[in-house]
């Protein structure tokens, strides 16, 4: 059993490497395990769009636990007592959605640390987060175990990017293109020029202020250019859409009539 807890994805991404991941809704631990195993470095356990609760990600944990793939966890909505929760099944990495102002990006800081740096209760000794007790000098490490990772996908949180990078405690920075094309006017339309300028200009400001800058697109053109663009967490594909997709080509190789068309460009 680990006494430390350090975070390698955390340290990784503070060096400035890249780390490629997949983003996991199908809620389930059989799937999750068959992707921890896929070689990527980590993998994003979806709560905001995806049927999972505290339980589903718990078992999700458990079976991505041998791998050496990070688990990162994005809850529906950042609240305090959701992330208590979180931390305390284990959960080290975590996305926080819909982050709009320096206020709310310092309030997830106090969320994921202990008292006086924070206000995380204490309850490690009795939760998965220290191995029930048997991780002797967790409450040690636990502030500095944690990524923070924040999601701005609106206008007004571009608007405010330069105040939430500021922020101290915060790794890193995703850009959301679906809800940014939405805010900004371009609904369903991520890979809009208007949009993704928005978003290389993001990604420039986030690497400027030293943090590490993050997105999602399963379209390998977009991602490699997010990659060149400096991102250090790019998400490359999606298990559902990766699993829709594939089985609709097989389908169709037997059964050339059958099934939807997908729509072009579709970058998930
Ligand atoms: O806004 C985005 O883009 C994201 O935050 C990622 C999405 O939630 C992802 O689920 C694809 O729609």
């Amino acid at each position: 059993m680990p006494d430390s807890t350090e975070n390698v994805f955390k340290s990784s991404l503070a060096r400035g490497e890249t780390m490629i991941g997949l983003w996991l809704t199908l809620a389930d631990p059989y799937s999750a395990e068959i992707c921890a195993g896929a070689g990527f470095d980590w993998v994003l356990i979806d709560g905001e769009h995806a049927p999972n609760d505290l339980r589903s990600v718990l078992g999700q944990l458990q079976a991505i636990a041998p791998y050496g793939t990070e688990a990162v966890v994005r809850p529906p909505v950042g609240e305090p007592h959701r992330i208590k929760q979180l931390l305390d099944i284990g959960v080290r990495s975590l996305l926080i959605p819909m982050i709009e102002t320096a206020e709310q990006a310092a309030a997830m800081v106090s969320a994921v640390r202990y008292p006086p740096a924070g206000i995380r209760g204490v309850g490690s000794a009795i939760a998965r987060a220290s191995r029930w007790g048997r991780i002797g000098d967790y409450l040690d490490h636990a502030d500095d175990s944690v990524c923070l990772l924040l999601q701005v996908e609106s206008g007004t949180a571009l608007e405010n990017l330069d105040a939430i990078l500021a922020v101290p405690g915060v790794d890193g920075i995703f850009v959301g293109p679906a809800d940014l094309s939405a805010s900004l006017g371009y609904l369903g339309a991520p890979d809009h020029p208007e949009v993704q300028g928005k978003i290389l200009d993001a990604i420039a400001r986030i690497r400027k202020a030293g943090k590490a800058a993050g997105i999602l697109s399963s379209d390998e053109a977009l991602s490699q250019s997010y990659i060149d663009a400096g991102c250090g967490f790019v998400a490359v594909g999606v298990d559902a859409t990766l699993l829709a997709r594939g089985t609709e080509r097989l389908a169709r190789k037997f059964k050339p009539s059958s099934g939807p068309a997908v729509k072009p460009g579709s970058v998930y």
